[in-house]
């Protein structure tokens, strides 16, 4: 929250939360995240009741209203696996977004300050970022910090903010080999940072604590087609990742890592994972390539335009690594045809399964 004032874009802005679990985590978020719309995307069991804490106001989509809303294009949307969350952003009407899981609490900084990741989010978003230039030792556009010498002027306005990427302490992030080898390991650092990641610079971007500019990045965001019945899962927010880079280079738009942090609590089962990682495991090695090398014709001025020109090259260069890939592309069109269905320049009439709370 800005000084002195209230929370920022409170009618700008929508939580997306995907769940399995009882919501019991907001009640930590209660000060934070009270004042706006949340959206919950119910995965798994349509029939079990997700008990929301009284006070929030929200919408809740489940399995059958995701396939009663988008009919046979429910068919791009994950089932049974976080990739989930971007129904949230697809039925939102808000220009910005901000994601969490529900294993994620509000953390503490240095000074044992509660964190709110939300406002330090809308900081990150509402400030230019700087893609055409190296990583600054200083920050940039905010109090007590400017461009150091040497830094053209030409470049000092920066770019729109499309994307603001957190971080988070205690259970970090790891794959399923590294968290093997590695069960104990905690993330205790807390670097005071927020970066702009570089132009042509890939990032591992992770969906627990995320938040973008719905307007400038929307159809990017999606969770790409992981659980239930697919070879490969916990890689829908790296694919996201990766085309939302590509995408946001194209159109000079900026990304940025680091402040907010969250407390990341739960750490998920590597045997597990593993499992659901392990063709992502060997297939990066061909996508990070696949993803450096994209290029977008200087036609494709939009976001739309983007993702299904990235979808032909998905289909015509990483079709032949495995015939996923091609039901992938497949899905990324799909996912502009309901975006765009769902959001077409006039309002449209989603209607929830849950009453606005
Ligand atoms: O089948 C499922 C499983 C989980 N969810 C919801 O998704 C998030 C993340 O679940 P969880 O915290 O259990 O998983 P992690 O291994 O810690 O994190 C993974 O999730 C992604 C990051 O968001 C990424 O793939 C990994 O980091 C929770 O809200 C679950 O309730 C689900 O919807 N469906
Ligand atoms: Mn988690």
């Amino acid at each position: 929250m800005a000084k002195g004032s209230g929370p920022l874009l409170t009618d700008e802005l929508d939580i997306v939360i995907p769940t399995i679990r009882n919501l019991d985590f907001l009640e930590m978020w209660r000060p934070f995240f009270e004042s706006y719309h949340l959206i919950i995307v119910q995965d798994g069991d349509p029939t079990k009741t997700i008990k929301v804490p009284p006070g929030f106001d929200y919408e809740l989509y489940n399995r059958n209203d995701i396939n009663r809303i988008l009919g046979p294009k429910a068919s791009c949307i994950s089932f049974k696996d976080s990739a989930c969350r971007c129904f949230g952003y697809m039925v939102s009407k808000k220009k910005y977004i901000f994601t969490i899981d529900d294993d994620c609490f509000v953390a503490k900084d240095p000074s044992g300050k509660e964190i709110n990741a939300l406002a330090q989010h809308i900081k990150n978003l509402l400030s230019p970022s700087t893609p055409s230039s190296s990583i600054h030792c200083m920050i940039p556009f905010c109090e007590g910090a400017d461009f150091v010498r040497g830094y053209p002027f030409s470049l000092r306005e920066g770019v729109p903010t499309a994307v603001s990427h957190g971080l988070w302490l205690n259970i970090p992030d790891y794959d399923a080999p590294t968290q093997l080898v590695k069960p104990c390991e905690r993330n205790t650092r807390y670097v005071n940072s927020v970066l702009t990641i570089p132009k042509g610079t890939l990032f591992p971007m992770c969906g627990m604590n995320l938040a973008f500019d719905r307007e400038l990045i929307g159809p990017a965001m999606y969770f790409g087609l992981m659980g239930d019945g697919q070879p490969i899962g916990r890689y829908d927010d790296m694919w996201a990742g990766w085309c939302t880079k590509v995408i946001c280079d194209h159109l000079r738009l900026g990304v940025k890592t680091g402040l907010p942090y969250i407390w990341h609590s739960k750490a998920s089962n590597p045997f597990v994972n593993l499992k659901k990682e392990y063709n992502g495991i060997f297939w990066q090695e061909e996508l990070i390539p696949f993803f450096q090398q994209a290029v977008l014709p200087k036609d494709c001025t939009t976001v739309q335009k983007c993702y299904v020109e990235l979808s032909k090259q998905v289909r015509d260069k990483l079709g032949k690594v495995d015939p996923y890939f091609t039901k992938l592309a497949d899905a990324m069109v799909t996912w502009i045809e309901a975006w765009d269905e769902l959001n077409p320049s006039g309002p449209s009439t989603v209607l929830p399964n849950g009453k606005a709370k």
